[in-house]
């Protein structure tokens, strides 16, 4: 069973069902916690969550449900373009209410401001929420995930409405720790570090990746919510973790920051980005044992 956020008809049960097999039973939950939590619990195998949009950026309540609680790891990624559809009820009349999630909204905004100047905007839980509040008549408009109209029978407005062509959304599949995917040589490693408060901790962690060739493909900054000033920083970079180079880069991030949680290495979707040259690593590595074993100097 694979748990994800919902309900029916949300992006993220798109990219859910792209990495379920067709037996698989998927089960939607009403918030990313609540999908997240029945990972944990073992009631689902695994979750589908969104994680970062490449207009709105990060999905706050994914990074930090992830950075909180029982462990999980990411065992694969999925990128969806995102457009979405404009989703009345048949007959409606003038729209004065337009609803969606705050992402989807952020994605429309010029959209709405030119088609619909005068109705208010209200954010829901998700883009299939709306459609769903839409259906039971609490708001007039939705904007939603095209396939939302095949769980909810609405008249479809506008397609194609994205205020920037070719956005994207990245979705994660997690898991409680366990055997680790295998390296495929394009793969992504993401880690949480919760920062020390001490001059430099953030340079530091930097230069331990960029000491190693290793191409950081994403950081962001969460408060820990225990003391205003106090930050985590979610770090994505090129490579699987049973590489010799970012295995030993994990492993100087934790010596600057303890509370280093390893939130997995997965296949990348879209393959790219230059990949540290892992054959110099060992070679260093096997020079280091025959030095220690007193064959080699
Ligand atoms: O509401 C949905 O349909 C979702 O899957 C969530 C979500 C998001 O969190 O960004 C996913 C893709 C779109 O960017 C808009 C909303």
């Amino acid at each position: 069973m694979l748990a994800y956020f919902g309900p029916q008809g949300t992006f993220t049960e798109q990219a859910a069902r792209g990495f379920a097999s067709p037996q698989e039973e998927l089960v939607p939950f009403d918030t990313v916690p609540a999908a997240l939590a029945a990972a944990r619990s073992g009631a689902t195998q695994w979750a589908c969550v969104p994680v970062e949009n490449s207009v709105e950026g990060a999905v706050p309540a994914t990074m930090d449900a992830l950075a909180e609680g029982e462990p999980l790891v990411a065992v694969a990624e999925a990128v969806l373009p995102v457009r979405f559809s404009v989703l009345a009820r048949p007959g409606h009349g003038r729209v004065r209410t337009v609803a969606s999630h705050p992402h989807a909204l952020a994605q429309v905004r010029h959209w709405l401001a030119e088609h619909l100047p005068s109705a208010e905007v209200v954010s829901t839980a998700s883009t299939a929420a709306a459609a769903r509040a839409v259906l039971n008549g609490d708001f007039d408009a939705a904007v939603s995930a095209p396939v939302a109209v095949r769980h909810y029978p609405l008249e479809v407005l506008a397609t194609d409405v994205a205020d920037v062509r070719d956005a994207k959304t990245r979705f994660l599949v997690v898991r409680p720790p366990g055997a680790l995917p295998e390296p495929t040589g394009h793969d992504r490693t993401s880690v949480v570090c919760t920062a020390p408060d001490r001059v430099g901790v953030l340079a530091d962690l930097l230069a331990e990746l960029a000491l190693r060739g290793i191409n950081l493909t994403r950081i962001e900054s969460r408060p820990t919510k225990g003391r205003l000033g106090e930050y985590r920083f979610y770090i994505d970079l090129d490579g699987h973790v049973s590489e010799p180079g970012v295995g030993d880069a994990l492993a100087a991030l934790h010596r600057h920051c303890p509370e280093t949680r390893f939130l997995g290495s997965y296949p990348k979707a879209e393959p790219g980005g230059p990949v540290a040259g892992n054959e110099e690593f060992v070679a260093a590595a096997e020079w280091l044992s025959d030095v220690r074993r007193g064959r080699g100097a």
